[in-house]
C-alpha cells in the first residue's frame, strides 16, 4: 500500500492533533501515523510504519483488534471501542478507538482515555466499597434535593424498607415508613432541618413493605450553597435493630441483675488485685457499704477476724485456677456486724478465652444460719432448761466412755429425780415446776465441770455424767455437792420453796459395752435411794441388776399370762362387826404361772401397771368379778357387795366411767352392790378430773372405798371434798393395835372422823381373834382378815356365804 502523504490544511490537523491518528491496511499493517501516535507511544518518527498495529496493542486486548478488522473487511460499521496499547517501553495505556474505511485503507483515530479509565476504575471501586459498607454495616444513604423535595434512596435504604431498589417515595410516603407513633418526630426533625438547617440524629422504628418492624438510625444534614441557602438535605439510614435487640437485652441483663435480691460483685481480672469494678444494689445493702466505697478496693476488705483461713485458701486456690468456687464465708458488714456469706464466684471469659473478670454471686444466709443452728441446738438441747437433752446425752455417754477406757478413767452416771416434784407441779401450778426445774438445772451446771454433762433425761429427771475420774470413790462427793445444792431453798416470787432429790450412782471404767446401760443402772440405784427416804443416793448394784432381769422376765411372763388366761379371782369376805354378817367380798387377782406357780399381786401389779399390762388385766378382772358376784347373789338372803380393786391408770383412763356401765350392763350386777377400791395416790393425782368421775359414779349408784387408807398423806381437807362411801383402814395399823396405844388412837380417830363425815369403815388384816374382839368392842365397823378367811376361789365363797348366812350354831363370825 503507498503511503498517502496528508494535503494542506489537513495535514496540519495530522501534524499537531492530540489526537493519535493512522492508516493501517486491511491485513493490519501500519501506513502511516501522525506525530502523536508515535510519541504517545514511545517510538520514533516513522518507526512503526510497516509494522503490524499488534506491535502498539496489548497482547490480550489483539482478539479485539482482530474482531474489528474483520468487520471492516467485510464493509461492516465499527462501533467506537477501547483497547489497551503498549508503549514501547511496556507501559499500557486506554485508547478509545474509531475506525472507517477509505480508500483501500482504514483509517484509524485513537484517543488517550487512560485517565478516564482510571477515574472509572475509582469510581468503581468506590461504589464497590460504598456498597460494601452499606450491606455489612446496614447503612444507606439518601438526599433530597430542596428544588425537588423527592428523598433519593440508595440501594441499602430501599433494602431496610423492603421496597425494590430504586423505589422513589415521595416525603409524605418516606415518612410513611415510620412507625405511627415516631411518624411526628421525623418530620418534626427533617423539616427544622430543611429549613433551619439543624443536623439531626435520630433511633425510631420503621415497619417495611412487609410489615416487619426494624430499628434505625437515621442522620441528617443540611447542605447549603455558597450563598447558605439550604439546598438539600442529605443523610444516612442505618439497621440498628439488632443492637437495638442487644442493648434492650442488656438493659433486661442489668436491671435484673440490680434488682437481685442476691448481691452481685464484678472485679477486674486483668488488673494487679482484682480491683471491684461493679457491685449491685443487694451489695450495697447486705454489707452496707455504699457502690463508691467499694469500686476499686479489693473484696478482702469484707474479711475480718473469724474468717475461717480453709475457707479462704479454698477461694483464693478457685480464684488462681480461674475455676468456679463456692464457699460459705464469715465477712463483716460496714458497721463491724459478721454476716454468712453463701458466695459463688465464676470466671468470665472473652470471646478468646481469656478471664477478663470474676462475677461474685453472694447471698446473705446468716438468718437461716441461725435458724439451722437453733434447729440444731433444739434437736439437741431441752427446750425448757437448755441442758442437752437425750440424743445429745447419748452421744456425750458413748464419747465418755470411750475417753475413759483410753485414759484409763472412770465414768460416773448420776441419775437425778427430784422428790416430790409432781405435787408441787400440781397444787402450785407449772409455772412454779418450771421456775424449779431451770433453776435446779442452773445449780446442777454450776457445780460440775466444763467437761461434765448435765442432762435434762425427763420431767423432774436429769442425768449428770463425770467422765473423768481418777478413782470410782470420787463420784462421792460431786453427790453430795449437788445434793446439798438442790436441797438449798428456791425463792419463788418472794416464797420459799424447798425440794430435794434422789440419786442414783453408776460408774463404769468405759469397758462396758452398751453405754446406755450405765442410765439404766443408775435409774434403778435412783429407785433405791427413792425407797430409801430420799434427799439421798444409792449406788448401783449387781443385786439391783438381778432384780431388774427378773422384772423383765416377769414382763414377758405376764404378757403371756394375758394371752393365756392364767388368771384367777380369789375373793375374801368382808364382815359387819355389829351383825356379823358376811356384806361383801373383795376381788383379788391370782396368777399360777405353769413353772413358778403362785406369783402374788403385790409382785406384778405395779410392774403391770409400769408397763401398761394392767388394762387388759383390769378390764377383766372388772368383768369377772361382776359376773361372779351375780352368781353369789343368785343364792344370797342378803346382798353381798363385791369389792373390786383399780389401778390408777385404769381410773384416769378417758373411757373409765363408760367401761364400768358396760360391764354392770353386761353382768347384770345391780350397781350398788359393785364397790371400787382406789387409793389415796389415785385421787391425789389427779385432782378435779377425779371428784367428776367419782361424783359420776355416785350417779350411777356404785360405790367407793378409799383404800390403805393411813398410808398415804391425803390431807383431811382434801378428803372432806372426795365423794366416796368407805374408809379403808390399813392393816398396818391394826398388826400392833392391840399393845400399840397410837395404832390404836389412830384407828380411834379415823373411826371417829368417818362417822362424822358419814363415811362407813372397813379395818383390814384383822389376823387374830384378840384383834377382832379389840376392835370389834370399840368400833362399829366392817372387818376383813386372815381371822375370818383367806381370799378363796368362787366355790369355795359361795360354800363360805351360804354356811355364814345359814350358820350351824351362833351370829360370830366363823373364822377359817
Ligand atoms: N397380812 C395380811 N394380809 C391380808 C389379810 N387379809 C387380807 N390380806 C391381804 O391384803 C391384800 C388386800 O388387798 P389390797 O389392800 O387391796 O392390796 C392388793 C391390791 O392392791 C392388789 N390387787 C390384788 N388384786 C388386784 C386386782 O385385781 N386389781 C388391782 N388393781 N390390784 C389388785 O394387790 C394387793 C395385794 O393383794 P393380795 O396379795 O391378794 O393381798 C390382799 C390380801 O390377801 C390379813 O389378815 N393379813
Amino acid at each position: 500500500m503507498p503511503f498517502v502523504k496528508p494535503q494542506g490544511k489537513l495535514d496540519h490537523f495530522f501534524l499537531l492533533s492530540q489526537d493519535l491518528f493512522c492508516c493501517i491496511d486491511f491485513a493490519g499493517t501500519l501506513l502511516n501515523a501522525n506525530p502523536m501516535f508515535e510519541t504517545l507511544l514511545g517510538y520514533a518518527a516513522g518507526e512503526l510504519v510497516g509494522k503490524s498495529c499488534g506491535t502498539v496493542v496489548e497482547p490480550s486486548d489483539i482478539a479485539v483488534i482482530e474482531a474489528a478488522l474483520a468487520r471492516l473487511q467485510s464493509h461492516e460499521k465499527v462501533t467506537p471501542f477501547d483497547v489497551r496499547a503498549l508503549t514501547k517501553s511496556g507501559n499500557v495505556l486506554w485508547l478509545e478507538v474509531t475506525a472507517t474505511v477509505g480508500d483501500q485503507v482504514i483509517y484509524v483515530i485513537a484517543r488517550d482515555i487512560s485517565r478516564r479509565k482510571t477515574i472509572e476504575k475509582q469510581l468503581t471501586r468506590n461504589q464497590r466499597l460504598f456498597q460494601i459498607v452499606g450491606e455489612t454495616a446496614l447503612i444507606g444513604g439518601w438526599y433530597v434535593d430542596m428544588s425537588e423535595r423527592l428523598p433519593i434512596w440508595s440501594n441499602e435504604v430501599c433494602r431496610l424498607h423492603g421496597v425494590p431498589e430504586g423505589f422513589q417515595p415521595t416525603i409524605e410516603e418516606a415518612i410513611g415508613f415510620y412507625e405511627p407513633s415516631s411518624q411526628p418526630r421525623i418530620r418534626q426533625v427533617f423539616e427544622a432541618c430543611c429549613e433551619q438547617g439543624l443536623s439531626f440524629d435520630e433511633e425510631l422504628e420503621i415497619i417495611t413493605r412487609q410489615k416487619q418492624r426494624r430499628w434505625v438510625r437515621v442522620i441528617g444534614k443540611a447542605m447549603r450553597d455558597e450563598l447558605g441557602r439550604i439546598i438539600q438535605v442529605q443523610g444516612s439510614t442505618q439497621d440498628v435493630t439488632e443492637r437495638k435487640a442487644t442493648e434492650r437485652q442488656l438493659t433486661l441483663l442489668e436491671r435484673s441483675v440490680e434488682s437481685s435480691t442476691n448481691g452481685v460483685v464484678i472485679v477486674d481480672a486483668q488488673q494487679h488485685d482484682l480491683p471491684i469494678v461493679y457491685v449491685n444494689a443487694a451489695f450495697e445493702r447486705i454489707t452496707g457499704y455504699s457502690r463508691d466505697a467499694a469500686l476499686g478496693q479489693n473484696c478482702r476488705f469484707l474479711q475480718g477476724e473469724g474468717t475461717d483461713p480453709t475457707t479462704l485458701k479454698k477461694l483464693r486456690k478457685g480464684i488462681h485456677a480461674q475455676q468456679e468456687v463456692h464457699v460459705v464465708i464469715r465477712n463483716h458488714r460496714r458497721n463491724g456486724m459478721p454476716f454468712w456469706n453463701d458466695l459463688y464466684i465464676s470466671p468470665v471469659r472473652d470471646t478468646a478465652g481469656i478471664v477478663t473478670h470474676f462475677v461474685g454471686v453472694q447471698n446473705d444466709i446468716t438468718t437461716q444460719r441461725e435458724y439451722q443452728a437453733q434447729l440444731r441446738h433444739n434437736a439437741s438441747h431441752d427446750a425448757l432448761t437448755g441442758l442437752p437433752n437425750r440424743l445429745l446425752l447419748d452421744q456425750r455417754l458413748a464419747k465418755g466412755c470411750l475417753l475413759a477406757k483410753r485414759y484409763h478413767r472412770y465414768i460416773a452416771v448420776l441419775f437425778v429425780d427430784l422428790d416430790d416434784f409432781k405435787p408441787i407441779n400440781d397444787t402450785l401450778g407449772h409455772d412454779v415446776g418450771d421456775y424449779i426445774l431451770i433453776e435446779a438445772a442452773k445449780r446442777l451446771e454450776e457445780e460440775l465441770r466444763p467437761w461434765d454433762t448435765v442432762a435434762r433425761f425427763g420431767g423432774d429427771e436429769f442425768i449428770v455424767l463425770l467422765p473423768d475420774l481418777a478413782y470410782e470413790k470420787d463420784v462421792m462427793q460431786v453427790v453430795e455437792r449437788l445434793l446439798a445444792c438442790l436441797s438449798a431453798p428456791y425463792w419463788y416470787r418472794g416464797s420459799e420453796l424447798r425440794i430435794t432429790a434422789s440419786m442414783g450412782i453408776a460408774t463404769n471404767d468405759g469397758t462396758i459395752s452398751d453405754p446406755r446401760q450405765l442410765i439404766q443402772q443408775a435409774d434403778l440405784a435412783m429407785y433405791k435411794a427413792k425407797r430409801q427416804g430420799r434427799n439421798t443416793y444409792q449406788w448401783y448394784t449387781d443385786e439391783l441388776n438381778r432384780k431388774v432381769a427378773e422384772r423383765v422376765n416377769l414382763r414377758h411372763a405376764l404378757q403371756y399370762a394375758i394371752e393365756q388366761s392364767q388368771f384367777e379371782l380369789h375373793y375374801q369376805p368382808q364382815i359387819h362387826g355389829p351383825s356379823s354378817r358376811v356384806t361383801g367380798v373383795e376381788a383379788l387377782i391370782r396368777w399360777y404361772h405353769p413353772e413358778r406357780g403362785n406369783i402374788p399381786p403385790g409382785q406384778f401389779i405395779s410392774l403391770a401397771e409400769d408397763t401398761g399390762q394392767i388394762m387388759p388385766i383390769s378390764e377383766w378382772v372388772l368383768e369377772r368379778a361382776c359376773l361372779d358376784a351375780v352368781k353369789l347373789n343368785a343364792n344370797a338372803t342378803t346382798p353381798v357387795t363385791m369389792a373390786v380393786n383399780i389401778s390408777p391408770m385404769q381410773f384416769q383412763r378417758p373411757g373409765f366411767l363408760a367401761s364400768i356401765q358396760q360391764v354392770l350392763e353386761k353382768s347384770g350386777l345391780a350397781p350398788e352392790l359393785l364397790e371400787l377400791e382406789l387409793t389415796e395416790g389415785v385421787l391425789m393425782d389427779s385432782t378435779e378430773h377425779a371428784i367428776q368421775t367419782l361424783k359420776d359414779l355416785g350417779s350411777l349408784g356404785v360405790h367407793i372405798a378409799l383404800d390403805d387408807f393411813g398410808t398415804g398423806f391425803s390431807s383431811l381437807s382434801y378428803l372432806k371434798r372426795l365423794p366416796i362411801n368407805k374408809l379403808k383402814i390399813d392393816r398396818s395399823f391394826i398388826r400392833d393395835v392391840v399393845n400399840d396405844s397410837r395404832d390404836a388412837a389412830i384407828v380411834d380417830g379415823v373411826v371417829t372422823m368417818a362417822a362424822k363425815l358419814g363415811l362407813e369403815v372397813l379395818i383390814e388384816g384383822v389376823e387374830t381373834a384378840e384383834q377382832y374382839a379389840y376392835l370389834n368392842a370399840r368400833h362399829s365397823t366392817h372387818f376383813q382378815g386372815f381371822y375370818f378367811a383367806r381370799p378363796m376361789p368362787l366355790s369355795a365363797i359361795s360354800t363360805y356365804l351360804q354356811e355364814s348366812q345359814h350358820p350351824h350354831n351362833d351370829s360370830e363370825p366363823h373364822p377359817t
